[in-house]
């Protein structure tokens, strides 16, 4: 089983601008991990730690060497290239296990419907999908997923949801930032609410018939 990733005290400012304040936290192997909060409370900050985009002004962050993916707000994929080319690039340049994979995510996605398509021209949902099975194609042991919903319809939510717990079950993780818990409380296993840069609820959550309420009272919504 992999180590989990931790940050242990963590701090970040950008000059006078707090924007992470002694934050500890884990992500477990295994679990679909969501973490909300409203703009500005520091989950972009929290990711670029994660990948090492940026350091913290002090405490440590602990990332096991094992695959990340990501699949964030700005698409990654190449424009001019067709949905198939970037399949290809992306499984030469951080790898593919197998074809049997790449196979599974062109079905997840559908998007063997527009294999032929420059990605740049692709509609934003589409776009949306690419650059999810990206993410996914390395098949990594973690996946930051910013706003994996938006721009998707209903019923590619609904694959999405299933495939993102049928892949948690073999010991990999996915952090899900998001603004709408809502959406895949089914399949949340511990949600983490950012608020002015602190985590204010991180706490395991079930997957019972409460759940809604129990999301909504951490929220602090009605
Ligand atoms: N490069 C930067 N330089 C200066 N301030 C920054 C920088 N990046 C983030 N901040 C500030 O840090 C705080 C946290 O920002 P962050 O982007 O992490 O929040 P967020 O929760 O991801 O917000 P959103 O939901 O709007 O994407 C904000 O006050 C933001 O203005």
């Amino acid at each position: 089983m992999s180590e989990p990733i931790r940050f242990d005290g963590v701090n970040k400012s950008y000059g006078d601008v707090v924007a992470l304040e002694d934050v500890d936290l884990e992500l477990q192997p295994g679990e679909v991990h969501c973490l909300v909060g409203p703009n500005g409370s520091g989950k972009t900050t929290l990711l670029d730690l994660l990948l090492g985009l940026t350091r913290p002004t002090s405490g440590t962050v602990t990332v096991p060497d094992v695959p990340i993916g990501c699949s964030f707000q700005s698409p990654t994929f190449y424009p001019g290239l067709t949905v198939t080319e970037n399949l290809d690039v992306f499984a030469r340049l951080s790898g593919c296990p197998d074809d049997a994979w790449r196979e599974r995510l062109l079905d997840v996605f559908g998007l063997d419907r527009v294999a032929g398509q420059l990605a740049g021209t692709l509609s934003g949902g589409w776009q949306k999908k690419l650059d999810l099975a990206l993410g996914f194609l390395k098949r990594p042991t973690y996946l930051l997923l910013d706003e994996p919903f938006s721009e998707l319809d209903d019923a590619s939510k609904r694959r999405l949801l299933d495939f993102l717990a049928d892949f948690c079950t073999e010991d990999r993780t996915v952090l899900v930032v998001t603004h709408h818990v809502g959406r895949f409380e089914a399949i949340v296993d511990r949600l983490t609410v950012f608020d002015g840069g602190q985590v204010r609820y991180d706490g395991a959550v079930g997957h019972d018939e409460n759940a809604h309420d129990r999301y909504l009272d951490v929220l602090g919504l009605e």
